[in-house]
């Protein structure tokens, strides 16, 4: 951790691994991969829910009601990891195995299991950071209760190393072993490690001095930790979100069906393509709107770099300040009734927010570098969730259940789902 991008604080280390990461994470043959996994992942899912919640026996007893946010959390999950890594993931797959009575995912059960423990070890060793943020190096030693606590952390942290370890050598193995000739697979890890070698198809062997040199192992571990950590929770909260708010605002829910039907007509299977996202406008507005009244990343750690004045203070150097994105986000000077859930303020023609005034993805250097990849996938999942199904909350009148830490996570989110007429 902080040998990546996120909590890397180091600005060559961090220049030079936002350099890879953006340019694999922005070329089209990622953005194509991702449309393509996007249909492959949600037929898998479709399977799940289908034998779960919809075939007819499941409907008869009432038992297609479902926790829909766990869902959203695993498909996120199995795509982020298959597109850095390009290894397939199957936690939707144990996730399914864990609800279903009888019947078992038709995926081999040792990779299912090796994921679903890869997933938890990531998640453990999020939680576990607390302990080296909170709790002295002295405690940790000492006592006990600490001890046991970081021992366990160090622990689950170096079977996560290896695991990533072993997936880079894989990967090196493979292109290795591929001839010149013939096509890779088209993951983020792939894109990096062969990036300024005779297989890039940008290879120049004059640039940036800098940016020339290969990565080592160490880097590459720590851009696909951070891109499955950014990547996961964020897109997968803020589509539980978006579902919340279309049950409680059935105009834009209408509008919304029409665009969707517009664009498939009666076709509720083809797969999804990129033309398809761009056109997705009034999509992308709900997503935006979403994202503005009810923004999954709340604020955003930044420090001064010299003396500064902020909000009529004087500032030292180094102050650590955080940036409330809530607060931007309804600021009257920025926003027309800002509490007023309205998606057509996005479909204006010519609109743009005023700057710095819409910071879903956070801005200025560090800001977000997946958020094409948070656009293909939200808008994609809308389309190919409401183009086929009926889904409403089972009481509407139930606040949304949430928690916030770094980022506010949906707890539960209870809905029906059925088959659109
Ligand atoms: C709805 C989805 C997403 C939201 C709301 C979101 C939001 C953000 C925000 C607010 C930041 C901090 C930016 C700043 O400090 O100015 C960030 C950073 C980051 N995000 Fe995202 N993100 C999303 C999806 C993704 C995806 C899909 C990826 C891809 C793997 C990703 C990768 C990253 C990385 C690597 C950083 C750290 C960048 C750096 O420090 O240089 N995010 N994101």
């Amino acid at each position: 951790m902080g040998k990546g991008l996120f909590l890397n604080q180091d600005y060559k280390s961090w220049r030079y691994n936002r350099h890879f990461f953006t340019q694999a994470i922005l070329s089209p043959k990622f953005s194509n991969e991702a449309v393509h996994l996007a249909n492959k992942l949600f037929n898998e899912l479709e399977s799940y829910w289908d034998k779960l919640y919809l075939k007819e026996g499941v409907i008869k007893e009432n038992r297609k009601k479902m926790d829909i946010s766990p869902w959203f959390n695993q498909f996120t999950n199995d795509m982020i990891i298959t597109l850095l890594t390009g290894e397939r993931s199957y936690t939707m797959a144990g996730y399914f195995n864990e609800l279903s009575d009888d019947e078992k995912a038709e995926r081999p059960s040792a990779l299912v299991d090796e994921t679903v423990k890869f997933v938890h070890a990531i998640r453990k060793h999020l939680m576990g950071l607390l302990i080296f943020q909170f709790v002295s190096p002295f405690l940790r030693h000492y006592f006990p209760y600490f001890k046991n606590k970081s021992d366990d952390f160090i622990r689950n942290m170096k079977f996560m190393n290896q695991r990533i370890d072993a997936i880079i050598k894989r990967r090196r193995q493979e292109i290795e072993n591929t001839p010149l000739d013939k096509p890779l697979q088209n993951d983020m890890l792939t894109s990096i490690i062969t990036a300024n070698t005779p297989r890039d198809i940008n290879y120049n062997k004059i640039g940036d001095k800098e940016v020339m040199r290969p990565m080592t192992d160490p880097e590459l571990r720590g851009i696909i930790f951070d891109g499955i950590v950014a990547g996961t929770d964020t897109t997968a909260n803020t589509i539980s979100f978006i579902i919340y708010y279309l049950a409680h605002y059935p105009d834009v829910k209408k509008k919304m069906l029409n665009e969707i039907d517009r664009i498939f007509q009666d076709d509720k299977t083809r797969p999804i393509t990129e033309n398809d996202i761009h056109n997705l406008k009034y999509c992308e507005a709900i997503v935006k709107e979403v994202s503005r009244i009810f923004s999954v990343v709340n604020s955003l750690p930044r420090c001064l770099e010299n003396p500064d004045e902020i909000g009529g203070y004087q500032w030292q150097a180094e102050t650590i300040i955080r940036i409330n994105i809530d607060a931007i986000h309804h600021n009257e000077e920025y926003w027309e009734e800002p509490d007023k859930f309205n998606p057509d303020r996005w479909m204006v023609e010519e609109f743009e927010p005023k700057k710095n005034s819409f910071i879903m993805f956070g801005g200025g250097l560090r800001v977000c570098p997946g958020r094409k990849l948070a656009m293909i996938k939200l808008v994609g999942l809308m389309a190919l969730l409401f183009r086929k199904y009926e889904i409403d909350l089972v009481d509407k009148e139930a606040p949304l259940k949430t928690e916030s830490g770094i980022l506010t996570a949906c707890t539960e989110l209870l809905v029906e789902i059925k088959l659109r007429n």
